[in-house]
């Protein structure tokens, strides 16, 4: 079975944020991921991670405006020296929080924009984030993301994420492949981590239901199938890295409604070998 890391900016909706990394190290999780550190000091942070022993794994680089709606700055022009502070002030927290990986949002094409009139500015953003995050040994990802739950945003499909990859040209930036996304854009999710793992383009897995964003046993996919094909690539090619959690549960904020929801987690830990 893949190692599964909680992501506690969608599990455990019902405790404070700080609460749920207990929650979390409770019910078995090893590793959390979650989207933005910044609203806490990095080092109450780190004192989570240590008191629960979890290994901080993945969080996002700051994102331009949230609540205005910005979804990443990277594929933005004229927002060059933002992202460069954005990006700086998440490998410091990268550095503080013994974190590997710092996702990268794409952001949002601009009214009237094409997203080839974007590529430039995305690629030379990015070969910036890439050099400044090698010299402290952390992995630049990128995500594509459906178009439904974000309208406009910039990176949706696989091929394109790779495509870009290539002509960045940098090792250290990696594919966020969420199959959620993945299944609902493009599908034949299965065939796609078979094509893609063994590149070593591959920096980290998501997972949720499709189509509700609910627990991976809720809905159309059969993560019980993908998660031997993970486990089968990712043995013959040693791939080693995460599959995060990034799901809301079913339960909502029901006292108690994530564990409960942790069923398929202990089926698939029994199931395997
Ligand atoms: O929405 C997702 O999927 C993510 O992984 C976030 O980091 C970006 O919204
Ligand atoms: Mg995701």
């Amino acid at each position: 079975m893949p190692q599964f890391a909680a992501n506690l900016s969608m599990l455990y909706p019902e405790l404070d944020f700080l609460d749920r990394f207990e929650a979390a190290a409770k019910d078995g999780f090893k590793a959390v991921e979650y989207l933005f550190p910044y609203a806490y000091e990095s080092h109450e942070l780190a004192a989570r991670l240590q008191a629960h022993d979890l290994q901080q794994v993945l969080f996002n680089a700051p994102p331009g405006d949230w609540d205005q709606g910005e979804r990443g700055l990277a594929c933005l022009p004229g927002r060059e020296a933002e992202f460069r502070t954005g990006i700086a002030k998440a490998l410091a927290y990268a550095a503080a929080l013994n974190c590997p990986r710092v996702h990268v949002m794409a952001g949002l094409l601009p009214a009237g924009m094409e997203r080839e009139a974007l590529r430039p500015t995305y690629v030379g953003n990015l070969r910036w984030a890439a050099a400044e995050a090698a010299k402290q040994g952390v992995d630049v990802l990128i995500e594509p993301i459906n178009t439904r739950d974000i309208p406009r945003f910039f990176l949706n499909r696989q091929d394109h994420a790779h495509e870009l990859i290539a002509e960045i040209g940098a090792p250290n930036v990696k594919v966020q492949f969420d199959l959620y996304h993945c299944q609902i854009v493009e599908g034949d999710v299965a065939m796609k981590i078979r094509q893609y793992l063994p590149t070593g383009r591959v920096g980290h897995f998501q997972i949720a239901g499709v189509p509700e964003r609910h627990e991976p046993d809720v809905g159309e996919m059969n993560y019980p199938y993908l998660f031997k094909v993970i486990d089968e690539v990712a043995q013959q090619c040693g791939w080693t890295g995460w599959v995060g959690c990034e799901y809301r549960p079913s339960r909502g904020a029901q006292p108690g409604g994530t564990s409960a929801g942790l069923g398929w987690m202990k089926a698939n830990a029994k199931a395997s070998p």
